[in-house]
């Protein structure tokens, strides 16, 4: 039988069919029979009269006597035994100091706003699923542009909505010169100059007939080559129009590879490409393809990946750093915070992850229902995002978050 330890009970059981338990006789401890380094002349070891406890020799010389008759209590002399006590509460005292040590923040400068821009509109139009976000003219596109130069926003990427009768088995209109996307980063570039950074996303599913990311083949399947070699002629359009960075959404193998040769045999070495890498198939892309006016039948998970998959987020960043991507995305952000940090902790280039149009419309719907505080919840995602490593945020919000949440 060892020594009763501070917290035993001090009572033992000696075996099966001995009758009946009875407490050991407290044992003299050295520190018992001490009188306490303190100055104030009990014994320790009678603190509040229990046996059971076993004083360790603390020095408390120079302190205030604790306690009634400047005895130690049980709580107070057991929280004294375990020196140091750790307190991570004393950084979380006052917003001053949570603010001082915060490890994580967002900058204005790191937000990248998507804004989509549709032909046939004669002013700016709002998304019903996406509140507060419109589809604008090339016009109120360039006004949008100059709000977020002053509110110090990083970049802004642009999508095209065509009218239905521009779209075709192939989505021509992606790299036509006068459609509507190149239209909307013309009239953006001209606008912002180089005071931020215009991006474009670099796909074919907001011009083809069917909605695809590609032309299809017979059997419906979209035909990957074919793709890509639009997606190249696209890109060489974008870059024209004044985008300096595309942006390849379409998962089709081999993209970035194509995308990066096209832009260099037509001059554009300097035009960098921020890679869709990691992008799902995911449900939260539904508002999205309300504000494009997609002619989506079905779903794209023959091409984008399956949410199941953390390895093959991985793998396909990879590719795309091998193909030649500038900057790497995860997409969606919120649901892929892991397949983000994998990322973030093996990238040799600066990762961005797209709070999509589903995350944004869960925050907008809980928030007008009076179910979340908005600016908080706002502010807490785009806190999460960055801190599991993404550099560049894609959202919804940039503007308003630039301009300050209220
Ligand atoms: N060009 C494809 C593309 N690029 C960005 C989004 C979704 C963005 C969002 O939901 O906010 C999509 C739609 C899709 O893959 O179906």
């Amino acid at each position: 039988m060892g020594l009763p330890q501070a917290g035993n009970l001090g009572v033992t059981k000696s075996g099966p069919g001995d009758a009946p338990l009875t407490p050991p006789p407290a044992p003299p401890t050295e520190a018992a029979t001490e009188t306490c380094g303190c100055g104030c002349g009990h014994s320790h070891g009678d603190v509040a009269g229990r046996g059971d406890f076993t004083p360790v020799e603390i020095s408390v010389t120079g302190w205030e006597p604790l306690g009634e008759n400047g005895k130690v209590e049980p709580a107070r002399k057991l929280a004294l035994e375990a020196t140091p006590v750790i307190r991570p509460r004393r950084l979380r005292r006052s917003a001053a100091m949570r603010r001082l040590v915060a490890e994580t923040r967002w900058s204005p400068e790191q937000l990248v706003l998507p804004v989509f821009v549709r032909d046939g509109i004669s002013s700016p139009v709002e998304i019903p699923s996406m509140p507060g976000q419109f589809q604008h003219t090339p016009e109120s596109l360039a006004e949008l542009g100059k709000r977020c130069v002053d509110a110090g926003v990083g970049a802004m990427i642009v999508f095209g909505v065509p009218r239905d009768e521009d779209k075709d088995f192939t989505g021509s209109a992606a790299w036509d010169a006068a459609g509507i996307q190149n239209r909307g980063i013309s009239a953006l570039a001209e606008a912002v100059g180089d005071e931020l950074v215009v991006m474009s996303d670099t796909c074919l599913d907001e011009t083809t007939s069917h909605g695809h990311c590609g032309p299809l083949r017979d059997d419906g399947s979209v035909d990957n080559d074919w793709a890509v070699s639009c997606y190249a002629a696209t890109a060489v359009s974008q870059a024209r129009a004044g985008a300096t960075v595309v942006a390849p959404s379409g998962m089709m193998d081999g993209q970035v590879r194509a995308i990066r040769m096209a832009l260099d045999d037509s001059g554009f070495e300097d035009v960098a490409i921020m890679a869709y890498s990691a992008k799902y198939a995911s449900g939260l892309f539904g508002p999205f393809r309300d504000a494009v006016g997609s002619s989506l039948v079905g779903d794209r998970r023959t091409y984008q990946q399956d949410p199941a998959n953390r390895r093959e987020g991985m793998r396909e960043t990879l590719l795309d750093l091998d193909e030649g991507a500038d900057i790497v995305m995860v997409k969606p952000a919120s649901l892929y915070l892991d397949v983000l940090a994998d990322v973030a902790a093996e990238s040799p280039v600066p990762v961005a992850a797209y709070q999509v149009s589903g995350e944004y419309a869960m925050i907008e719907a809980a928030a007008a229902n009076g179910w979340i505080d908005r600016a908080r919840v706002i502010d807490e995602s785009l806190t999460s995002i960055v801190r599991a490593g993404a550099d560049l945020v894609l959202t919804y919000y940039a503007l308003e978050a630039a301009e300050g949440l209220a």
